[in-house]
């Protein structure tokens, strides 16, 4: 048998860039063979092994043929006499179908090596189409890929197109789509996922409630890219340049999704969005299964952002209710967390990218404020249920009076 390193590994090794796990492939022996060397099967579907010390994955080379629509519907053939070339052959990109043998020698049949140093992401062969999910994980590795320069092979992005237009993107499930769109979202370029998915039109499958987006205007006087979509691109890249935060990044491209709600009569306003966009958000989030901590932040970030830009000019009730909403008390890590979503939203526009966000501070100092109200003093003072409470908000209330008042006076003397 011969053992070759595959993958991810060797691309990201010849690319000197950092590599989270080996994959091997293994040429010309069998499962019982694997077993009798002490490996453990933990595929269930492909012949995969964990290396006995290592604990690395060892997989027996494969061909593939997919019988049906959706993930499930493979036919793997595993023997010894699969080559690899025919395992390298069934991959997805040229870059991620090289393999690099024990020796260190080089073995590319598909032109992986020179699409690398041309940066180009290219798929392999038709069979491409076999996995739909790779039209995610194209628009993934160019997030991940694209400062260092990165494009996608104009025939490539057109099977993307045909793919996406096919309806065989709505046979994934929930959870794949999520688990790709989440390490997108953590690369270092996550806006050029979404504008790759929408490119080629698998948002309009996906996430139909974003791809609403595009072409929906907003006053050129705040926003000078006028386009919804446009200014949701810009919010996810500030956000990446604000915080490696999946919930954060998350929050930040769904922040606008109500805009899609507007009645076109009333463009290029879009009043009450923050409201129209929860119940959409809601069922978006569902029907992909996101986790809670990045669901709820979204909807937060959906429904307060507004209230956010406006801080400098609201009561010290209404910031108290911004609080009470955000369960601040509870939660405190939410504000900070919100704040950068609305700093992105805010230099997510053109000529807006530099700008400075003194709701930031206020709003920081304003609860740190509120939340060094002394509740046990309160207790201590012997009042009981409701009083407890009332004097609580008191106490609070005259906290954030204090700070506003320390901010307008602050602003007036600059
Ligand atoms: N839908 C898929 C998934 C994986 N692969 C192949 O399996 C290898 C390993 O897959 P995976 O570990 O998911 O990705 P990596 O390329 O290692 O990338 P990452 O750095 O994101 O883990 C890929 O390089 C590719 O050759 C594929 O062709 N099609």
């Amino acid at each position: 048998m011969k053992l070759y390193l595959v993958g991810g590994a060797v691309r990201d090794k010849l690319l000197n860039y950092p590599a989270l796990d080996q994959d091997w492939l293994v040429v010309g022996s069998t499962p019982e063979q694997m077993l009798a060397q002490g490996y453990q099967a933990v595929g269930k579907d492909f012949p995969v092994f964990l290396h006995p010390k290592t604990k690395q994955e060892y997989a027996l080379a494969r061909t593939e043929r997919k019988q049906g629509q959706g993930y499930t519907g493979f036919a793997c053939y595993f023997a010894e006499d699969v080559t690899l070339e025919q395992d390298l052959q069934r991959r997805d990109l040229t870059i991620n179908a090289m393999a690099m043998d024990l020796e260190g020698t080089l073995h590319d049949p598909y032109g992986g090596y020179s699409d690398l140093q041309q940066k180009i992401l290219r798929h392999v062969s038709p069979a491409f189409a076999e996995d739909p999910l790779r039209v995610l994980r194209v628009a993934r590795f160019y997030a991940r890929y694209k400062h260092l320069g990165f494009h996608i092979a104009d025939e490539t992005l057109e099977l993307m197109r045909q793919l996406s237009h096919s309806g065989e993107l709505q046979h994934l499930t929930a959870e794949r789509v999520w688990q790709e769109s989440a390490r997108a979202l953590q690369e270092q370029d996550p806006q050029a996922y979404i504008e790759v998915l929408h490119q080629v039109g698998a948002l309009a499958a996906l996430m139909p409630e974003l791809a609403k987006l595009w072409g929906i205007p907003n006053p050129p006087k705040w926003h000078p890219e006028i386009d919804s979509g446009i200014h949701t691109l810009l919010v996810l890249q500030q956000a990446a340049l604000l915080s490696d935060r999946l919930d954060v990044r998350f929050a930040a491209l769904c922040h606008d999704v109500g805009k899609g709600e507007t009645d076109p009569a009333d463009w290029p306003s879009h009043h009450g969005h923050e409201h129209s966009g929860l119940p959409v958000l809601k069922t978006m989030c569902e029907r992909l299964r996101v986790p809670n901590d990045c669901k709820e932040l979204a909807l937060l970030a959906c429904q307060y952002h507004q209230l956010l830009h406006k801080a400098l000019e609201l009561r010290p009730a209404t910031v108290l209710k911004l609080f009470d909403g955000i369960d601040l008390w509870r939660k405190p890590e939410r504000l900070k967390l919100l704040l950068l979503c609305a700093v992105a939203d805010l230099r997510g526009r053109t000529g807006f990218e530099q700008s400075a966000y003194p709701q930031q501070q206020y709003l920081t100092d304003a609860a740190q404020a509120a939340r060094a109200v002394d509740i046990k003093a309160i207790v201590a003072s012997g009042l009981k249920g409701e009083a407890i409470k009332h004097k609580l908000a008191e106490h609070r209330l005259a906290a954030v009076t204090l700070v506003k008042q320390q901010w307008d006076l602050a602003r007036q003397t600059q």
